[in-house]
Parts: C-alpha cells; sequence; structure tokens
C-alpha cells in the first residue's frame, strides 16, 4: 500500500516526543490520564485498537500506555496483538493493539487475530482508527465493525496530513451517519488524544450510548437459513455475541469461521494468553 504519509527518519521511536508533548499539555493533565504500561493486574473495561494497516493504532497505543510497539510508515507491522493499560478519571482500561485489517472477512493470520478478538474477545470499546486522507476505503471495515458490535469509537487519524493535501472531513455529520462517536485526531503530536479517552470512557460507562448504523444487506432467500443457523448458534454457544455474523459468515462458506468454532475458539478466546507487548 502506497502511503501519503512520508517516513519519518526515527520510525521506532517517532511517539516518544508525541508522550513528553502530551505530558506538559494542560488539556492531557486535565484528562487525568496515568499510563500503566504492562502493569494490569485487574481492569474495568477492555479497549480494542482496530483499523486498517498503518493508520497509527500502535501510536494511538504507545501514547496512551507509555509503551513502544513498533511503528513505522509501512502496513503490517503489528503481527500480534499486544496489550497494556492505563487509567483515566476512576476506571482502568486494558488497551489491546491488534494488527491491522482491510476487512473481517479475511484470511490471513495477523487478521484473524484482529478479526477473532474483535468478535469473540468482546471488548467493552472497539476504537476504529480510521486514515482521514483515506476516508472512504477505511470506511469499509468501519461499517463491518459496526455491524458486529454497537461500543465504537471512530478516531479519524491523520488530521495533519489530510489538512496538507487540502482534504476536508466533516466529522460531526460523519458521526451523526455512523451512529457512533468521531475523534479526530493526529496521533503523532498528541492531537485529538484527550478527546478520543473522554470518548471512550464515556461509550464504556454507557453515558454516550451508539446507535450505529447497519446495513440490511441479507437477501430475503437466505433469511430462514439465517435463521436455521442463528438459533443453532444460541443453542450452542449462549456466550456468542454476535451470532448472527457468525451464521452470516458460515453461510458464506468462510472456512475459518468453521475452524474458529471446531477449534472451540469460542468463549475462550477472550483468555487466551497471546500477550506480546513492548516489542521492538
Ligand atoms: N502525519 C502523521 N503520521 C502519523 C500519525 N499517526 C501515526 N502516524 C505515523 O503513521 C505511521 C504508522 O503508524 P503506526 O502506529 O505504526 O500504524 P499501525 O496502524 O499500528 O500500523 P500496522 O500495525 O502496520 O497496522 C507511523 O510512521 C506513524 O508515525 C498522525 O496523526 N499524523
Ligand atoms: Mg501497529
Amino acid at each position: 500500500m502506497s502511503s501519503a504519509h512520508p517516513p519519518s527518519p526515527t520510525e521506532n521511536v517517532a511517539t516518544a516526543p508525541v508522550v513528553d508533548a502530551c505530558a506538559s499539555c494542560s488539556v492531557y493533565r486535565a484528562a487525568n490520564l496515568k499510563k500503566l504500561g504492562v502493569a494490569m493486574e485487574d481492569w474495568d473495561f477492555v479497549v480494542a485498537l482496530a483499523g486498517n494497516p498503518n493508520t497509527g493504532k500502535s501510536t494511538v497505543f504507545n501514547a496512551l500506555t507509555g509503551l513502544r510497539q513498533h511503528t513505522g510508515n509501512w502496513p503490517g507491522k503489528t503481527v500480534a496483538r499486544a496489550e497494556g493499560g492505563y487509567a483515566y478519571g476512576d476506571h482502568r482500561f486494558k488497551l489491546v493493539d491488534l494488527p491491522g485489517t482491510y476487512s473481517l472477512l479475511s484470511t490471513s493470520l495477523d487478521e484473524q487475530i484482529a478479526r477473532d478478538f474483535i468478535l469473540f474477545g468482546q471488548p467493552d470499546v472497539t476504537v476504529i482508527v480510521a486514515d482521514a486522507t483515506r476516508l472512504e476505503r477505511n470506511l469499509n471495515l468501519v461499517l463491518q465493525i459496526l455491524e458486529i458490535t454497537d461500543r465504537a469509537v471512530v478516531c479519524l487519524n491523520l488530521m495533519d496530513e489530510a489538512r496538507r493535501h487540502g482534504i476536508t472531513v466533516d466529522d460531526r455529520q460523519l458521526a451523526r451517519d455512523l451512529g457512533v462517536p468521531v475523534v479526530p485526531a493526529s496521533a503523532r503530536f498528541g492531537r485529538g488524544l484527550p478527546e478520543l479517552l473522554q470518548a471512550i470512557n464515556e461509550v464504556a460507562t454507557g453515558q454516550v450510548v451508539c446507535r450505529p448504523q447497519r446495513l440490511e444487506t441479507v437477501p430475503a432467500a437466505i433469511r430462514p437459513a439465517l435463521t436455521a443457523v442463528v438459533g443453532e448458534l444460541e443453542a450452542a454457544y449462549p456466550n456468542l455475541p454476535n451470532p448472527r455474523w457468525v451464521a452470516l459468515r458460515l453461510l458464506s462458506g468462510d472456512e475459518s469461521m468453521v475452524d474458529a468454532l471446531r477449534g472451540g475458539q469460542l468463549g475462550t478466546l477472550h483468555s487466551l494468553a497471546t500477550t506480546e507487548s513492548n516489542k521492538e
């Protein structure tokens, strides 16, 4: 994938100045952020960071946790999920940095890691980090994720690059259209992160209730089959958070979803320890 944002000579430590800048910013201090690194024994909420490759997920992760996940100007850097924590206000949040994915329907291993966590990890909030310079392409994944969770926040990142290219985005209209909060940000420079923390907190605590836009794409001909499969899934996996979505994948012949079911991953994935924090 070509990238609109130029590579930085200090790619792997690109977040360090961000952290310092944030720490001295009055808005940030007022936000009462405490970076907890990997020191996460208990938490109130789990927050997933999802999005297309190279949109700044790990940059957001590093800024909020104080950790040093690998960042750089090419897609596919994050290959396993990484966990870290922060405290905000009265709550402790476990933040899970996921590999980038263009779709939830894909088959590569790192994309499956992202898909499985969003689907079965039952995050309290899913933050979808979208590239403001490629909004149209990024909205594909946003809409797919909104099909399976109604607790999401869109972080409209790379706003500085969008501005540089003369791209303006009506974030308020986008939030109305999507039915979830949209927070413009330039994560590399710490901009928008206080607002992001607040939006995550509001969705996690239920102060803000999302009403995501859903597309009714199921043709009438397969609705009876869908109802039947959903019924069987609900009986076999009572804790499955989104049986309709899983049923649609099964009806589409998604082999990796069949494997996930056969392997008994449903319900157990939440506790799988695949943490890979502080990866350089
Ligand atoms: N100009 C600009 N660059 C940014 C911003 N946020 C992140 N970047 C840069 O974008 C590149 C990608 O950032 P990452 O945080 O590695 O992206 P990612 O989404 O984790 O990427 P994958 O793990 O490969 O999916 C890095 O060079 C960052 O420094 C931003 O707001 N503005
Ligand atoms: Mg990453």
